[in-house]
């Protein structure tokens, strides 16, 4: 953990940041002392997570203290650049500045590579990429304008990225094209005292993931218990500890990182050996199966 006001003053825009994962790294930001904007369509998913940034502020105060205004929510679809300028401007104008940006926004639902539609492709691709890449320029052009520095981009990615996503390609490699993007604004930014970096999170399951990926979960009744013995530290992750790494990621005590993804799973995707289970192919383990 880092020390307590270690954001003081820092405006985080988080895309996502009212549902799960981000929801968890905007709470954990905003506990430092962040002000942060929560970006996604969904006005809903932005009032959960304004609360749960509220409630936690509030735990930590003491007693007694004003409450601050620390979270605000913006609609945007990050597949939009004038909608994520828009988003930009509606943040700025409530909590000043952004200079810590976390593209944590996503799009995923299991499916076979030979039924994948191309609007299906596109939906994830786009959101995936399209949108981080739309936001950290969006985040550069101002950053730039003004003369500000420092300045923090955390693109959150997948493990699939590097070992291939067998029933998730759309995922798999927009993640991947995430992943490039990361070791090339890194160098590009660099000298506009720009960091940039990847956070890889590994099996964090949580109940507001969509219901294509519940759904995979939820055909094994003991699915909390199967999990943990799938992941080679005994455990799925935990949110917060999510938000533990990105609020490092983007400190000045990560001043001199940058191009680096780091991997949070327990050891998950380093579980590979010469002799492995037996192969089930992938369109089986999608199959719709009675319990
Ligand atoms: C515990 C397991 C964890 C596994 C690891 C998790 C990794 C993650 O990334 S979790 C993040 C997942 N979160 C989300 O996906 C939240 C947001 N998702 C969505 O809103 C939808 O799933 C969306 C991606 C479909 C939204 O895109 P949008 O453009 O708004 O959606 P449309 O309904 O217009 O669909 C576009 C396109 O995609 C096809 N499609 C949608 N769902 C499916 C599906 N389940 N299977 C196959 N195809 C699907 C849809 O048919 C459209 O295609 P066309 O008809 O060809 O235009
Ligand atoms: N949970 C896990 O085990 C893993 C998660 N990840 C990654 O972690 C990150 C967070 O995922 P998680 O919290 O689990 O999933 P969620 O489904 O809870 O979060 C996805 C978020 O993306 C937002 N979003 C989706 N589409 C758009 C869009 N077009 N424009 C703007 N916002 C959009 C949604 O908000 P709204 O609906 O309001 O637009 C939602 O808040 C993602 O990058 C995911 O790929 C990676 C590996 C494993």
């Amino acid at each position: 953990m880092l020390p307590a006001g270690s954001y003081d003053g820092t405006t985080v825009l988080i895309t996502g940041g009212g549902t799960g994962l981000g929801r968890a790294m905007a709470v954990e930001f905003a506990r430092l002392g962040a002000r942060v904007g929560i970006v996604s369509r969904d006005p809903a998913h932005h009032a959960a997570g304004v609360t749960a940034v509220e409630q936690a502020v509030d735990e930590a105060a003491p007693a007694g203290r004003p409450k601050r205004a620390v979270a605000v929510g913006a609609v945007a679809d990050v597949r939009d650049p004038e909608q994520v300028a828009a988003a930009f401007d509606a943040v700025e104008s409530a909590l000043g500045p952004v200079s810590v940006l976390v593209n944590n926004a996503a799009a995923n639902f299991p499916v076979l590579a030979a039924e994948l539609s191309p609007g299906g492709w596109r939906a994830v691709v786009d959101v995936v990429l399209t949108g981080s890449f739309l936001c950290s320029r969006e985040l550069h052009r101002r950053h730039v304008a003004r003369g500000a520095r420092p300045g923090a981009i955390l693109n959150i990615s997948a493990a699939q990225a590097f070992t291939g996503g067998p029933g998730m390609v759309h995922s798999a490699s927009a993640k991947a094209g995430v992943d490039a993007m990361t070791k090339t604004l890194a160098v590009e930014w660099a000298p506009d005292g720009i960091r940039v970096n990847g956070l890889v999170p590994g099996l964090f399951p949580h109940q507001d993931l969509p219901a294509s990926l519940r759904a995979l979960r939820e055909r094994d009744p003991d699915q909390d218990a199967t999990d943990a013995r799938r992941q080679p530290a005994g455990r799925v992750g935990q949110p917060h500890e999510l938000g533990w790494a990105a609020t490092y990621l983007c400190s000045p005590f990560a001043g001199f990182l940058t191009g680096h993804t780091l991997v949070l799973d327990g050891g998950n995707h380093l579980r590979r050996d010469f002799v492995m289970p037996p192969v089930v192919p992938v369109a089986e383990q999608l199959r719709p199966r009675s319990l």
